[in-house]
Parts: structure tokens; sequence; C-alpha cells
């Protein structure tokens, strides 16, 4: 087959068409404000002072200001330092009291107003009283996480890299002190399964508000964050939260707002046109943020990096690739890298990722659901044809017959590029990802039994699914987002993807994993106390870990899918939990 990779450009979204820096014009950036700015020098003199051990770089990016930025620059200023820019630590730490409040003081607690501590209907398939008494537990955390934006914020948003929101959030939870994109989806499920359908709704809102906005929903909602978006997922919030309640007020706020984003990825730098020999021209989309710099929330980290590339072009491209990278969600991985064992190589730009473009397929078809129920024909057309044509790319790009399995497909240039390129078989990464069983999550592909017994029999060989659950990918790679690492969302598509097929071997497999996911979860909550942002599969009741921040609890993600999966599968009444069955 031919493919001619058409040029990825066309016009930036007004929102956010500003000038790129520098002059390797690769594509635009948001300029960040002063305050970041300021803040990673702090962080920079931070590490210098403190060392290395137990230094986490986002904490100083969270920050708030006691006195205005001008004043409190002199007095950094001000400071002495040695030579490498250190400062006494009893110095350094007056300064710090003196001029700043604690990370996370601006987002203060909110008791979210639908919490009850056992629901009426509360997941009536748990039977097992062990099961439900630590499912309440779980359900209970939702008051731990539950926040709002301190008024604070709005009277003095200069004071803050914390953004204003209109209502009350859940926070993914530890270190992850704001609401975060995609992790809301699986908040969401959660708080369905909690009958918390206010704070759900709160949630969208407060996304919505960010869309109206910045034309996008953002990585997260802190000024460090504006120049990217995550894995879209809005309308599968909404409209999951319409299915349980019915409420057409929330569909008609959000079919606007997903209309709009749905232009923020499908034009400028994250559209991609794909030509094949047959002339049959396709769009796709890829991730790419509007930064080319270090990450406010990991400076010094990427510099670090940063430092093994010799130009300041290498440098602005690697800086680009990381924030792209982040816009992914899956921060980091060797999905994303031209060699697994070069970090610097990372190159998500030049890669078509099956996931993302699932979830806008989703967001297509939900538009045409929501679009039907509010009785706009006309964006209902327009929707099938996005749909029917994303459908027909995805099946030419990246469905692998002989695999069995979607797979991502590198483009080999960049912004920009006019070249015509041949299709090749070898632009398909044939590396095993869970994200290359993503599709069958949603019901355009788990509702076709040919395509459910292909993929079903290649993730069972897949070699991804370990004791304790779905690994996400098979290389130990020491990033987060590889192997031995398992996350709930990954967990949560193919099991909900394979439950929903009509085939009774890709039922089972769900059950089979959702309990494996289950038993590892609840095993690692009664050693350790908390629900944790990832685990490790190879073995039942481990924790994840790797990547550049230490593993984090909480956890919002995590929360959601085990009341989202106990809610389904339910627990019969004399089935252990544990890991082989044993009872703790
Ligand atoms: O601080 C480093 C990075 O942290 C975030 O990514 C990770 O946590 C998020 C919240 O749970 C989650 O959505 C993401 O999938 C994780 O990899 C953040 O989203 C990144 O932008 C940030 O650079």
């Amino acid at each position: 087959m031919l493919h001619c990779l058409v040029s990825a450009s066309g016009t930036v979204p007004k929102a956010m068409s500003k000038p790129a820096t520098g002059n390797f014009d690769r594509g635009p950036v948001i300029p960040t404000t002063p305050l970041v700015t300021f803040l990673e020098h702090v962080q920079e003199t931070a590490l210098a002072t403190f060392g290395q051990k137990d230094f986490d770089p986002k904490l100083y990016v969270d920050l708030s200001l006691k006195s205005n930025l001008s004043t409190t620059v002199t007095a950094f200023h001000k400071l002495p330092r040695n030579a490498t820019g250190s400062v006494s630590i009893p110095d350094f730490k007056e300064f710090m009291h003196e001029y700043f409040d604690g990370a996370g003081n601006d987002l203060v607690y909110a008791e979210p107003p639908d919490f009850v501590p056992e629901p009426d209907g509360f997941l009536p398939k748990v039977k097992n009283p062990q099961v439900r008494a630590w499912a309440l537990e779980v359900h209970a955390l939702w008051k731990n996480l539950s926040r709002r934006v301190s008024c604070s914020v709005s009277e003095r948003p200069e004071f803050h890299t914390l953004l204003p929101l209109p209502g009350p959030v859940v926070i993914p939870g530890s270190r992850f002190r704001e609401v975060y994109y995609w992790d809301s989806y699986w908040v969401i499920r959660g708080l369905l399964a909690s009958k918390m359908y206010k704070t759900a709704k709160a949630i969208v809102t407060n996304l919505i508000y960010l869309i109206d906005t910045y034309g996008y929903v953002l990585n997260g909602a802190r000024a460090y964050y504006t120049n990217r978006s995550q894995p879209p997922l809005l309308s599968a919030m909404v409209y999951d939260i319409y299915n349980r309640t019915g409420d057409l007020d929330l569909v008609k706020k959000a079919l606007p707002a997903l209309l709009k984003e749905h232009q923020f990825w499908n034009s400028g730098i994250h559209k991609v046109n794909v030509q094949d020999n047959r002339g049959r021209n396709h769009t796709l989309s890829r991730y790419y943020a509007m930064w080319n710099k270090p990450r406010p929330e990991s400076s010094t980290t990427d510099k670090v990096h940063a430092s093994k590339l010799l130009n300041a072009s290498e440098k602005e491209q690697f800086y680009r690739e990381l924030a792209s990278v982040a816009e992914s969600g899956w921060d980091f991985s060797t999905r994303w890298m031209r060699n697994t064992s070069d970090f610097t190589t990372l190159a998500i730009t030049s890669i078509l990722p099956v996931d993302l473009n699932i979830f806008i397929l989703k967001m297509e078809l939900d538009i045409v659901s929501m679009a039907q129920i509010v009785g706009d024909n006309k964006t209902v057309e327009s929707f099938l044809k996005s749909a029917q044509a994303r459908k027909e790319a995805i099946d030419s790009v990246f469905w692998n017959e002989e695999n069995g399995q979607w797979l991502d497909y590198w483009i080999s240039n960049g912004t920009g590029s006019q070249e015509c390129q041949r299709w090749k078989a070898s632009n398909q990464n044939n590396n095993a990802f869970a994200s290359n069983f993503v599709p069958i999550w949603i019901d355009l592909f788990n509702s076709d039994t040919c395509i459910v017994e292909k993929v079903r029999k290649s993730f069972q060989s897949s070699g991804l699914l370990g004791a304790a659950g779905i690994a996400t990918s098979l290389t130990r790679s020491e990033e987060q987002w590889d192997f031995p690492n398992g996350w709930a969302p990954l967990q949560h598509m193919i099991v909900e993807g394979l439950g929903k097929s009509g085939s009774q071997e890709a039922k089972s497999m769900a059950q089979d994993i959702a309990m494996r996911w289950i038993n590892t979860n609840y095993v690692a909550y009664k050693e350790t106390g908390a629900m944790h942002e990832k685990y490790n599969v190879e073995k039942c009741g481990d924790i994840g870990g790797g990547g550049e921040y230490i593993p984090q609890t909480g956890f919002g993600w995590s929360n959601g899918v085990v009341l989202a999966f106990l809610e389904e599968f339910g627990w019969p009444a004399d089935l252990k939990i544990g890991c082989n069955g044993v009872l703790l």
C-alpha cells in the first residue's frame, strides 16, 4: 500500500496562535507566566541547596506567593550563594517561609455534597462482606481527594500557579494536587458507582470551563500545563454521566465545548493527513505540545537529559517531545523512543498513536449521540461522516491483520513536511503495548465478533497479561509506562471492551483480568493502607515504580477503576479475596 504523508500544516487555532520563540520553528509555543519562570529558578536553587535526595521539582512550581512577585524576586536575588548556586539551608528555609505559602494550600478541602458513607444501591453484586467493607473504604476516599480552589486564587491569580475553576474537583492525590484531564474519566466512573452524580458533574463543568477559557482541556489546572492537553475523554465523561442521570442540560452545555475540542485535535499541529495509494486521504491526529523548553514541573530533570544533546535546535526539539509525551498521559515509555535504550530519542511527534485516535473516534461518535439527543441534525450528519472517515483511517493505517492488533504508526517527517512517502509495514510499531488493544474499548470494534476473536487470541499470546493485571509494555525500561507497571485506565478499557463483546471467551477473560486487578489492589491496600497510582503486574500485591517521581498514593483513577469493576463484576459471598485466593 502506498501512503502519502501530506503536510501536518494548517492553521493554529486562534486561542493559541502565538509566534514560535527561538530560531527553530517546529510549531507554536504558548508563553508561560512570569511566576512560573521565577519558580523554576527557585526550584533550581532548592536542588543546589538541598541536594537530590527526596527532591521533587514539582513542589516548587506549586508554591504560591505571600508578597508580590517583584518583592519576592528581589529578596531571592539578595540571598548569599556559593559558586554552585546553593544557599545555606537555614537562609533558604527562612526565605521560603517568609515569601511562600505551602504547595497545595490554595486548593482547599471541600466536603462533597453528595457523599454518604453507604449509598443506596451501592455495588449490589458485591456479596462478600470483607470485599464490601473494603469497597466502602475506597468509596470513602473520595472525601480525602475532594477539593475546591481557594478564593485567594481568583482574588490574586498572579500569586498562584493554580488556575481558578468554577466548581469542586477530585484530585489524583499526593503530589498531584490539581485536577487532571484523563484521570478524571476514571474518577467519574468510580463516582458513578458511588452514586455521587453532583461531584461527577462538577468535574465536567470545570473541564468545560477550561475549553471555554483556553480552547482545549489542559493537562491539569496549573499555569504550567497551559501548553498541552491530555488524552481527550471529556465526551466519554459527559456521555456516561448522561446515561446514568438523563441530565439533558449537561449534554446541552457540553456539546459546544466538545465541538471546540474536536477542532483542537483536528487542526494545526495535531492533525496529520495520510494518503494511500488508492488516492484515499486519511486524517489522523497526534500528540504535539505547544512548548519547547523544559517542563517547569520537571525543569531540573529535563535539563539533565537535554545536556546529552549537542546543539540548541536538538534541545528545543527534545523539550517539545518531552512535553508532547506528557500530553499523551504515557510519560514516559519506550513506546515513544526511536532507540529504546536512549531517552533522548523520544519522538512522539513523529508517531500516530492508536489510542489517541480511538479517543477521538469515540468523541465523534459521542457527539453524534449527543447531537441526536438535542435534535441537532446538522451536527449528527457531519460527525457521522467524520467518524466514518476516522474508522477507515484506523483500519488502513493501524490495523495489522497478522498480529490481530492495532499498531502505532511512525511518520518519518515532522511538522511542515510536504514530502510524499511510501507506506511501509515497517512503519507500524510491532512491539506489544497495552494501547494496541484499546480500540476494543469502543462499541464499533467490540460489537464485531470476528475482530473480537482475533484480538482476544492476540492478547492472550501477547505476553502482556501478568499475574496481577495487564502490563503497559514488554520492555523493562525503568520508565513508568513500561513493564512491569500496570495502570488502572489500561486495565479498565481492555476489560470493559472484552466484557461488552458478544464472545463468551472474551467475557470470561475480562472477568479474569478484573479479578486479578481487584486482588492486587486489595492486597496492596491491606499492606500499605493506601490505593496506589500504579501496580507491578508481575506479582500480586506489589506496587509499581520507575519514572521520574516516587510512587504516589491516593489515588483517583485506581479508586475509580476498582469501584467500576466491583460494580460490573461483583464479588460472590464465598469467593476469597487476596493473592492466590489466600485470605489475609
Ligand atoms: O510531573 C511529571 C508529570 O506528571 C503527570 O503525569 C503523571 O501523572 C498524571 C496524574 O495522575 C497522569 O495523568 C499521567 O498519566 C502520569 O504520567 C503530568 O500529567 C505530566 O504532565 C507531568 O509532566
